[in-house]
């Protein structure tokens, strides 16, 4: 039955949990009956090349779960796939809703979307509340004393610190408030299948991180070893709680892995202020770099067969998992957009499409600070030998034989597709020319 007051939808998007979701806990004490919706947006999906992307099976199963566990409670969750804005129109037929509550969300298609929603529901004399969720600080919370946004990591880490107070790593006690949802039957979500898509095998990372605190500063570099979380997949669907890891990571010793947190959340801010970054380099000369672009070795390099092991394991595994340790990304990056000279957005690209914790903010970030054009750029001249990085990050090739096993045969394995000493000096000489005109 629907309340006479009306409801006040909930709208998940990458924020999908119940427990300690700062937008949901204001819904359920908004004191109207709580509608939990969510939409399988079209303009996302339909954008989607691989049929069995794994992205799409994680959120249907984190979504099956909620759905699950709203049941449990008398409650549902209505869920709807279409656009935004006719998702939205067929909730408005159905229900009379009083007030929608979501979570900030900063990448820009999702800006430009709660903007059209918001103002097609005010249209309609409904509020759109937002709330901080997927940050600890917000856009606005940690500036420079000129109220302009920080563009250089380590006083922006500085300021972050000095903000933080116990306040905000608390938990929202939604719990409390779970007799506020509306109870009623949604109708049966739509299948994988009627939205184009297949049920994807790959396995995903759990969600422990603990265990990797302690040691991280010593393990994170080494790709051989588990020394990182793989959190990351559920951080960028919020199926764990950005205060509770900070939180976390705040009390341990060691605050390195802390420090990888706020990274993520600089990164965030960046595009958020800068939303041309996206597509444009942060440091608008970068932009005049002659790129060679060859598409023989951009395929080469995708496929990991550039004749640099520690190269082809990354992507090897990237492609194999969807995963791809850090100290990896960075070298895999550095030898796109610095040995081959290839544009670094091609790179960006085709990690937007294989990682499962692709996150675009982090993804632009970390490309344009191995091509040198972000912020904290690694200076241009800074280009990465892979032969080096592999001895001192794998000198065992504990992850290059895993990944690249015929590499146990130099005979069977590839040529270089290009001379690192070649390629530097014709780096330089691109990169100089851009910059100094
Ligand atoms: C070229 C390139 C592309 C990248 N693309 C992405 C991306 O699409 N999505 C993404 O989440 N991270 C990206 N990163 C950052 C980093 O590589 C990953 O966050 C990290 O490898 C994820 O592994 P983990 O979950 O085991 O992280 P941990 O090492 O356990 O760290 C915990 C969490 O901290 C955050 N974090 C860690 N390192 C960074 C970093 N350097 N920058 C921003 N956040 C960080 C992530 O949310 C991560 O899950 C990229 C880095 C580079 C160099």
């Amino acid at each position: 039955m629907q309340s006479k007051e009306g409801v006040a939808v909930f709208w998940f998007r990458r924020d999908l949990r119940l427990e300690d979701n700062a937008g949901l806990y204001y819904a359920l004490k908004s004191g109207k009956p709580v509608l939990p919706f969510f939409i399988f947006d079209k303009e996302i999906l339909d954008d989607l090349k691989d049929k069995d992307d794994a992205r799409v099976t994680f959120i249907y199963q984190a979504i099956e779960e909620l759905k699950a566990a709203l049941k449990k409670l008398g409650s549902d969750l209505l869920v709807v796939y279409d656009t935004p804005e006719y998702a939205w129109k067929k909730v408005l037929e159905k229900y009379s809703v009083a007030e929608a509550y979501t979570n900030h969300d900063y990448e820009p298609y999702a800006a430009q979307r709660d903007t059209q929603i918001a103002a097609s529901l005010k249209g309609r004399g409904i509020a759109l509340k937002t709330y901080k969720d997927q940050v600890i600080f917000d856009r606005g919370e940690v500036l420079k004393d000129d109220s302009k946004p920080y563009t250089v990591f380590t006083p922006y880490k500085r300021k972050w610190l000095e903000t933080l107070k116990p306040f905000y790593l608390t938990a929202y006690p939604n719990k409390k408030y779970f007799k506020n949802f509306y109870l009623f039957e949604a109708p049966a979500m739509p299948t994988l299948k009627e939205m184009g898509f297949v049920k994807s095998d790959r396995v995903f990372p759990d969600k422990e991180y603990r265990d990797v605190m302690d040691d991280y500063s010593k393990t994170r570099d080494y790709p051989g070893i588990k020394g990182t979380s793989r959190i990351g997949i559920h951080l960028r669907f919020g199926t764990v709680s950005i205060r509770q890891l900070a939180s976390d990571g705040n009390s341990c010793n060691e605050k390195t892995w802390l420090n990888e947190l706020i990274w993520r959340e600089f990164y965030m801010m960046v595009l958020y202020h800068f939303p041309q970054t996206m597509d444009h380099a942060f440091r608008p000369e970068y932009d005049r770099i002659q790129w060679v672009n060859d598409e023989k070795q951009f395929e080469a390099w995708c496929k990991g067969e550039t004749g640099y092991p520690i190269v082809d394991a990354g992507m090897r595994e990237l492609n194999a998992t969807g995963y791809m340790h850090n100290r990896v990304r960075m070298i895999t990056a550095s030898f796109l957009s610095k040995d081959l000279l290839i544009d670094w957005r091609w790179g960006e690209h085709y990690f937007a499409q294989k990682l499962l914790d692709y996150e675009m903010a982090s993804n632009v970030g970390g490309w344009q600070w191995a091509a040198g054009s972000g912020t904290d750029a690694a200076p241009y001249f800074r280009i990465f030998n892979p032969e080096s990085q592999q001895k001192k990050f794998d000198p065992d090739l504990k992850y290059i034989k895993k990944w690249v096993p015929e590499y146990a045969d130099f005979t069977k394995y590839p040529r270089p597709i290009v001379d690192h000493k070649f390629a530097r000096e014709r780096c330089l000489k691109a990169f100089k020319a851009a910059l100094n005109r």
